[in-house]
């Protein structure tokens, strides 16, 4: 893999005549994360649709390498860009490893099926995701968080050179939250760009090397973490006061870590063992 860049020029899209996203310029290197923010709304599934070729652009261009990517050639597409969707639960209750394979039926023979290595490469990626145990369960009946590395298994059999995932930690509990995390780096350690949303600030300084908070009525802008998730940007985004903090881990192989605290004004509560006495 390695090596290549993704560039979306000056993108529009929408629906209906109604441009939801506007002016969307970025690069993405292979072995990069890119961590989108903002509130709920500002079109951020949008913009992942589009890119996806889901929905038309209406102005601007996507292309990798320069080659613009042609969301009409299936093939070539599933293989240049793979898709993480939010966690859902799928109509029927197939096995695990079923939902894995699917995800090369693209390259697939519509005659034949998916190709005998399909197989093989789908218990792989299960236990390259530390869930190979999850193989012959039922996809209805695991955890979220089991899902979410089901579903990255899935899109990971395109064998994709830059992957989009969508809230890959909704609906996840701390640990699970960090697990997936610890997966998108290991995902980008081994070449494949990434572009994620997410609804909490401290992911981007988590495991991303570029951010960008969309807003409304704000230019759509892509940097380092650093420059981006800013006390300002992030106010104005989502309406509340929140402070960045770096704080001191020597645990941490940095000795330093980055954090947003959302300022509650708790002093305006009274503390209940207060109000007990
Ligand atoms: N199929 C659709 N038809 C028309 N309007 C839509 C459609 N899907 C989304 N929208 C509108 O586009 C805007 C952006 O929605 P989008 O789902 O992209 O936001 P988002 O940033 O992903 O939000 P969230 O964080 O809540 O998932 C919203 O105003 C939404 O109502």
């Amino acid at each position: 893999m390695g090596g290549m860049r993704m560039e979306a020029r000056e993108v529009r899209a929408g629906y209906r005549g109604r441009d939801v996203v506007r002016d969307v310029s970025f690069t993405l290197d292979s072995g990069e994360v890119l961590c989108l923010l903002g509130p709920n709304g500002v079109g951020k599934t949008t913009l992942f649709k589009s890119l996806l070729g889901f929905i038309p652009l209406t102005a601007g261009s996507l292309t990798v390498d320069g080659r613009p990517v042609n969301h009409r050639d299936r093939k070539a597409t599933a293989s240049l860009i793979g898709y993480v969707p939010q966690v859902h639960e799928p109509p029927f209750p197939f096995v695990v490893h079923d939902v894995v394979v699917m995800g090369s039926i693209s390259r697939a023979d519509p005659l034949s099926g998916p190709p005998r290595r399909a197989f093989e490469e789908a218990d792989s990626l299960l236990e390259l995701l530390g869930v190979g145990y999850l193989r012959d369960r039922v996809y209805t009946e695991i955890s979220g968080g089991e899902r979410q590395m089901v579903l990255i298994a899935r899109a990971l059999m395109q064998n994709p050179s830059f992957l989009m995932m969508d809230e890959p930690t909704s609906n996840l509990d701390f640990g699970n939250q960090m697990r997936v995390l610890a997966q998108v780096c290991a995902l980008a350690r081994r070449g494949v760009g990434v572009i994620m949303t997410s609804h909490f600030p401290d992911h981007a300084f988590l495991c991303c090397d570029k951010a960008a908070v969309m807003s409304r009525g704000e230019p759509f802008r892509v940097a380092s973490v650093d420059e981006i998730v800013t006390e300002g940007t992030l106010e104005r985004a989502y309406g509340i006061p929140v402070k960045v903090a770096s704080i001191d881990v020597p645990e941490h192989p940095d000795g330093r870590v980055t954090t947003c605290v959302p300022l509650l004004k708790t002093k305006e509560r009274p503390c209940p063992c207060e109000a007990a006495g």
